[in-house]
């Protein structure tokens, strides 16, 4: 099967300057690509370049076949992108958040699949109330259930056991295995190891030099033996 994503020579950074050594990286469907690495790593700049969020300072990314072009529709489409922005519209409601979502990627059926999102997520009670009222760990919820309800060919998530409660993230890891499985790639900046051993199937380890690990290597570098 041909690859979703393929990142050749991907130097990213600010002002010109490389934050970490150069990527190259291939996932194909049903592959799930942890990310690892310390703090100020240049983790969320590497998946924020390839999401088409900020441009590259060398090198190429394609999504099937597509070069990373943030407005593009046929890019928008096949990438579903989650980080830590915390950006919603304020009168706008937990349910009309997410049906926002799924009449805008014209699912069938979007009422009963925001039901269903609610409920996986544990906002059923929390639907008709805006943002602001929501705890923090809800909003993170919310973000994840918008990031999710949509189809996409990649998945990208950055950090997104950030604010969750134990049960949460392991539910997450479970829909993000179950998302692979479906012919999705997906690629998941993390810091927790747990949920990059329940999930990763490789593991990409960013640094000066980047490196390309299984996933109970990538979990010992978390953890920091
Ligand atoms: N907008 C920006 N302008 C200039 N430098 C930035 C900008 N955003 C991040 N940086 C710098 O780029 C480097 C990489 O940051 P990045 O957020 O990619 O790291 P990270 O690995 O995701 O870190 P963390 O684990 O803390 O989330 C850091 O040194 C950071 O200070």
């Amino acid at each position: 099967m041909g690859a979703v994503l393929q990142a050749t020579g991907l130097l990213v950074g600010y002002f010109r300057a490389p934050v970490c050594g150069e990527v190259s990286v291939t996932v194909h469907p049903g592959e799930v690509l942890g990310v690892v690495g310390v703090n100020g790593a240049g983790k969320s700049t590497v998946v924020r370049t390839l999401a088409g969020r900020q441009p590259a300072l060398a090198g190429d990314v394609l999504v099937q076949g597509l070069p990373a072009v943030p407005d593009a529709v046929m890019f928008r489409r096949q990438v579903s992108a989650v980080f830590d922005d915390d950006l919603f519209f304020p009168a706008l409601t937990v349910r009309e958040h997410l049906l926002l979502v799924a009449r805008g990627h014209s699912l069938d059926a979007p009422d009963q699949r925001v039901t269903a999102e609610l409920e996986f997520f544990g906002l059923r009670d929390r639907a008709d109330v805006v943002p602001e009222a929501l705890s923090s760990g809800q909003r993170r919820r919310l973000l994840l259930a918008a990031g999710l309800i949509r189809p996409s060919s990649l998945l990208i998530l950055d950090e997104p056991e950030q604010r969750l409660d134990p049960v949460m993230r392991d539910a997450l890891a479970q829909r993000i295995s179950d998302h692979a499985e479906a012919g999705a790639a997906v690629v998941l900046v993390t810091h927790d190891p747990r949920l990059l051993v329940q999930t990763a199937s490789t593991c990409l380890v960013i640094d000066d030099v980047v490196e390309q690990l299984d996933p109970d290597q990538g979990a010992a570098i978390i953890a920091g033996s």
